[in-house]
């Protein structure tokens, strides 16, 4: 019998048993998560829940995590937070590149700025740009390094709703095209089921639901079926009440 092709590709991300705590307080209590390249991933939680916390472990930057088992990511990891965190004394293009010199390097960061919409503004600076087309640059940041994996922390969540809904639609595109594996930190529970093909719930320092969103895509906020992941995300999340 011929082998299940997911069983010969190496998961983009592989954590067992991630604990982590401060002051004595576990936030993280042995998480065990794994995900395959190229999935779309969003990861939900009351604030406060440890979501970050994941994200920072898995992106390198939390030297105190217990391992207890394993904490395996791809080489090539982008981040991005809900600011930009564009170097103010940087025009946008300089931004992008990070440092990186030449030609090929300049057309690379050129071509990242034309993708997600700010063509025409590379001299521009930071504090030009308005919160949206900030996060566009930071997208084009993040992608220019090709990366295997796309960690996202609120990348949306101080942008107006209009233009939320806006970013939603350029982030799946550039997913489609990059096919990076994507980890979505996110409190919208809509945002979460219009672009992840995979939410889970953190609870309790533990994944406490995994949910596949088997829809296609593109996905429309009104479709009716998306109705019952929310109703079971926000059960998940204890959102029972309707409001007055
Ligand atoms: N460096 C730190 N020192 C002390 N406590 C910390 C530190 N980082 C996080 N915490 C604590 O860990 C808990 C989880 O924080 P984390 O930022 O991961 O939550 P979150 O789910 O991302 O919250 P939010 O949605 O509000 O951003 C919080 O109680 C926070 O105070």
């Amino acid at each position: 019998m011929a082998p299940h092709t997911e069983q010969l590709t190496a998961p983009a991300v592989r954590l067992a048993g991630l604990t982590r705590s401060f002051d004595g307080r576990t936030v993280l209590d042995g998480v065990d998560l794994e995900f395959p390249a190229g999935q779309f991933t969003a990861l939900l939680g009351h604030s406060g829940s440890g979501k970050s916390t994941l994200l920072r472990a898995v992106a390198g930057l939390d030297h105190e995590v217990e391992g207890g088992g394993e904490l395996t990511a791809p080489e090539r990891v982008s981040v991005v937070f809900q600011d930009s965190r564009l170097l103010p004394w940087r025009r946008v293009l300089d931004n992008v590149l990070l440092g990186a010199d030449g030609k090929e390097a300049a057309a690379r960061g050129r071509a990242a700025l034309a993708e997600v919409g700010l063509a025409g503004r590379e001299r521009a600076w930071p504090s030009e740009l308005s919160g949206g087309e900030a996060q566009r640059a930071a997208l084009a940041r993040s992608l220019v390094r090709e990366p295997e994996l796309l960690l996202a922390d609120e990348p949306f969540g101080a942008l107006d709703a209009l233009t939320r809904i806006r970013m939603h639609g350029l982030l799946r595109e550039l997913w489609k095209r990059h096919r990076p594996a994507v980890l979505l930190v996110t409190h919208d529970v809509d945002e979460a089921i219009v672009l992840a093909d995979r939410v889970l719930v953190l609870e309790n320092g533990r994944i406490g639901l995994d949910l596949t969103i088997d829809r296609p895509h593109p996905r429309s906020y009104r479709d009716p079926l998306l109705g019952e992941y929310r109703e079971r995300l926000l059960a998940a999340l204890g959102v029972t009440e309707d409001l007055a």
